[in-house]
């Protein structure tokens, strides 16, 4: 028996070549992914932090990477319990923890029929992987990724705090979009969005009637190569 492949929604206040699936993973499938995602990045933290979260876990009888936590948001520590970077004035990253990731813990459960099912909608093969963890107070400032560094598509899935994402095209800014990534949705920039449409993750801001106001988020970014 075959799957059918997984369609986007769509939405006609979108620009051409974004696909968008609002509700692509389950709450499970997210908690999955977050515990992984969490885990690889704490692992390359100092001992400091590392020391930090290990006394929380013991003062409170927690589990750090629970596979079945109360809520996905719940996985979040406090923010003082990451050693979120800054970022260079020049930067368009604000308050964060990065990395990219290979390979992907093998032990959680629910992880790999996830990432599977992820695959599915992938424009083309080839591909790596990054984490992105932003502080409640983080954000993405507008850009387009560097175009020497990655092909014609960028894949995000959103994990914890819904944020607003913003697209907007970089020759006539007149026309821009937003659009609330809640989480377990899964967004493809390709082509025309990926090459001629800055994007950024809002701090704050309204979107169909309803304020959004930061808070811990993950993406899993996913780049396909670069193509001579
Ligand atoms: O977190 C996201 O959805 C976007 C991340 C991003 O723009 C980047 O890593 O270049
Ligand atoms: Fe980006």
């Amino acid at each position: 028996m075959t799957t059918a492949r997984p369609q986007p929604a769509i939405y006609r206040n979108l620009p051409v070549d974004f696909q968008y699936f609002p509700a692509f993973f389950s709450t499970s499938e997210q908690s999955a992914l977050l515990s992984a995602a969490l885990r690889k990045l704490d692992a390359t933290e100092s001992r400091r932090f590392r020391r930090r979260r290990k006394e929380l876990e013991q003062r409170s009888a927690l589990s750090l990477y629970s596979e079945r936590p109360s809520s996905v948001q719940s996985l979040f520590l406090p923010d003082e319990y990451y050693d979120f970077q800054e970022g260079h004035f020049d930067g368009v990253i604000r308050r964060y923890r990065e990395m990219h990731v290979s390979p992907w813990p093998p032990d959680i459960e629910g992880l790999s029929p996830a990432l599977d099912r992820l695959r599915d909608v992938y424009p083309s093969t080839d591909v790596q992987a990054h984490l992105l963890h932003l502080a409640s107070d983080g954000e993405i400032l507008p850009h387009v990724d560097n175009v020497g560094a990655s092909g014609s598509w960028i894949l995000g899935v959103s994990l914890g705090a819904p944020r607003i994402l913003k697209l907007e095209n970089t020759t006539d800014p007149e026309e821009a979009y937003t659009l609330a990534l809640p989480s377990g949705s899964v967004y493809i920039q390709q082509d025309t969005t990926r090459y001629h449409f800055k994007h950024s993750i809002l701090l704050n801001g309204l979107f169909d009637g309803k304020q959004y106001d930061g808070g811990q988020r993950m993406s899993i970014m996913i780049r396909v190569g670069y193509i001579l």
